[in-house]
């Protein structure tokens, strides 16, 4: 019932007629698979069914070495990577945050932060020499040739010290996750086994 009012509010949002709401006994479930899953058959249920199911046969890369074996973890913006990641971490993975390469890549003292000075003006520099990151962010999240300007001149540098992560990591670990919003536009793909895309519906972002 209170699916069917919800549905309706959103019909009407959206200048659709809204439908009759008919209530019928609950379906049972034709057997639960799990113990988290509900008596009753649910979308839940079958999202969860879904879960650690892939949707792509995982392609061979003969370029990688087997180990460490290399898993790209991207998606939007608060879709749940890092809380995977760490969980991940404390199955024994290592974990290389992009996010945290990407700043890095223009630390005080570095080439990047001379080239970002350089593509952005000496006031994107804080008085101490660091990139003052959201006045960055407020320029290049508004403006897509910006975004662009500032992907071009960071993501090689990133790529960079991705590739010397994983070699370190690699004397400790068997299993490598790469946590980066931009593994695809930066075509980053290459250097992972599989990707993992980390995905949340609209409304529950909005909770
Ligand atoms: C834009 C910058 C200055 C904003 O810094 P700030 O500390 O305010 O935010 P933070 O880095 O935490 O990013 C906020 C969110 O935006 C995402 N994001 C960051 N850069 C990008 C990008 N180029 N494209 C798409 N999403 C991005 C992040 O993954 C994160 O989810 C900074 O993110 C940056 O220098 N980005 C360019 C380098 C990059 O691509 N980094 C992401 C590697 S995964
Ligand atoms: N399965 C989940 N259900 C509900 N909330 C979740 C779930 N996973 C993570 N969250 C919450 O959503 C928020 C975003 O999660 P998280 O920081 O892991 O996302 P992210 O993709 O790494 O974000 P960012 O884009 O900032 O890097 C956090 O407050 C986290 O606690």
């Amino acid at each position: 019932q209170g699916g069917g009012v919800k549905v309706n509010e959103l019909r009407v949002a959206n200048s659709l007629k809204p439908l009759d709401v008919v209530s019928v006994p609950l379906l049972p479930s034709d057997g639960k698979v799990d113990e988290q899953e509900e008596d009753k058959l649910s979308s839940s249920n079958l999202r969860m069914r879904e879960l650690g199911t892939l949707r792509k046969p995982v392609q061979p890369k003969p370029h990688l070495s087997p180990y460490p074996y290399i898993i790209g973890l991207t998606g939007g913006i608060a879709s749940g990577k890092s809380t995977i990641a760490k969980y991940l971490e404390t199955l024994g993975a290592g974990l290389i945050n992009c996010d945290q390469l990407g700043h890095r890549a223009y630390d005080v003292g570095t080439r990047g932060n001379q080239v970002v000075r350089e593509l952005f003006g000496e006031d994107i520099a804080l008085p101490d020499g660091s990139i003052d990151r959201k006045k960055l962010g407020a320029i290049v999240f508004s403006n897509k040739d910006e975004m662009n300007k500032l992907n071009q001149a960071i993501w090689p540098l990133i790529l960079a010290q991705v590739k010397e992560e994983i070699a370190r990591l690699s004397e400790s670990h068997k299993v490598i996750v790469i946590e980066a919003a931009v593994l695809l536009s930066a075509k980053w793909q290459d250097q992972v086994h599989e990707i993992w895309v980390t995905f949340i519906p609209e409304q529950e972002v909005s909770h």
